[in-house]
């Protein structure tokens, strides 16, 4: 096992660990330790589970532990995995003691944090992410959710995870869509704020497309810990985490709009991005420049940074209608002053949106 790094996330009296390392599932007492109780139950998708699943089943040996593996992809964090969830649980008889463990990628994160948040009203939830998305965003924070078809996330709560186990070995397995998916989580970390992070990530994009194991353990520590503090600051999203949906609110609409089967969330948070600061430089609150810059370090990292064809404008608009962020019936956007400086906009008027969905 190489070096492990450990953050903490605060929350006031509550906190918990962020551990960063290659082989850290191999490690089954430290894995065992986060199970207190008698029962656990682990979930995952069908493409982890081959890879990693008999790691954690061995650290859970004592325990009464169940297992559910689910179909991956994003058309899968529904109401109705959320209730197979439930059942598990029921079967597994698990007491107000037991602990869920999230094997996977966000989606299976969202999910089976959010399973915990409901199950006899809150349980310990564990995160064992193995995407890059995974490891830089959906397992820190506490934001857990499934999806409707009407809109992302619609369905939700915050429940924060007893603790984040990040093994970064499990990359190497990743499809590379999407670790380029992950890699615009990244990025946003950067475009939000942190123009220093951004120009890092230039000088290092390529070794973080060759998965060098150096490079995107530092890429992970860095976006933990800039979501470490957003989070400890302001947990319920009431002001600055509404950063952290730099690009959002465009994306949600388009993978909303695509019954969540077309672009990956990364994919279109990518997308979402530029519109944002394309869409902040034409009102001239931001350097084109800037802009210009955001786009082209996506595009080298593979990412798409225009609309996918065929997507209504006044569809997408009105998509963006049932963003979270929306109060009273006005639109919330994140907008752009510049590299590393994202802002909460919410008097922009609908008509400035169209051209920018029709481009
Ligand atoms: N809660 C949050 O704060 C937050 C933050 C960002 C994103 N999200 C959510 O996360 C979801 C996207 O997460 P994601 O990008 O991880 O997608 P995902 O969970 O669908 O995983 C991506 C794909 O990779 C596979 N996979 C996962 N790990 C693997 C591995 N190590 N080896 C081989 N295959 C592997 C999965 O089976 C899946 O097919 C979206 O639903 C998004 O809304 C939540
Ligand atoms: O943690 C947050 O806060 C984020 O907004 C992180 C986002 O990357 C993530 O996609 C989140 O799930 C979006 O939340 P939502 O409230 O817009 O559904
Ligand atoms: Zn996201």
């Amino acid at each position: 096992m190489s070096e492990t790094r450990e953050l903490e996330v605060a929350l006031g009296e509550r906190r918990y660990p962020i551990r960063i390392g290659r082989g850290l599932l191999g490690d089954a007492a430290a894995l065992a330790a986060l199970v207190p109780g008698r029962h656990a139950l682990v979930v995952t998708d069908a493409h982890v589970a081959p890879h990693y699943l008999p790691l954690v089943e061995a650290a859970l040996g004592g325990k009464q532990a169940g297992t559910l593996v689910l179909p991956p992809g994003e058309q899968e964090k529904t109401l109705a995995r959320f209730g197979e969830v439930m059942a598990a649980l029921a079967a597994l008889g698990a007491s107000r003691d037991a602990t869920v463990l999230a094997l996977g990628g966000g989606v299976v994160g969202d999910l089976a944090g959010f399973a915990a948040a409901c199950w006899m009203r809150g349980v310990r939830f564990v995160q064992l992410p193995t995407t890059l998305l995974a490891m830089v965003d959906s397992s820190v924070g506490g934001k857990t959710a499934v999806d409707l078809p009407e809109g992302k996330n619609l369905v939700g709560a915050f429940h924060q995870p007893a603790a984040v186990v990040a093994d970064t070995a499990t990359l190497a397995t990743l499809p590379p869509r999407e670790l380029r998916a992950g890699l615009a989580e990244v990025v946003k970390y950067g475009a939000l704020g942190d123009a220093g992070f951004f120009a890092w990530l230039e000088a290092h994009a390529d070794a973080l497309l060759a998965r060098d194991d150096a490079t995107l353990a530092e890429a992970i520590a860095r976006c933990c810990a800039h979501k470490a503090g957003i989070v400890a600051r302001d947990e319920t999203e009431r002001g600055e985490r509404m950063l952290l949906n730099f690009g959002h609110t465009f994306g949600h609409a388009i993978e909303t709009q695509q019954g969540y089967g077309g672009l990956l969330h990364g994919e279109a948070v990518a997308v979402g991005m530029v519109l944002a600061a394309r869409l902040s430089a034409r009102l001239g609150r931001a350097p084109a420049a800037d802009a210009e810059r955001l786009a082209a370090l996506l595009t080298r990292l593979g990412l798409p940074t225009t609309i996918p064809a065929g997507l209504d404008p006044a569809a997408l608009l009105a998509r963006m209608r049932l963003d979270k962020k929306a109060v009273s019936g006005t639109l919330r956007l994140i907008l752009w002053r510049g590299l590393g400086q994202a802002e909460v906009v919410d008097t922009l008027p609908e008509a400035d949106l169209l051209p920018v969905l029709s481009a």
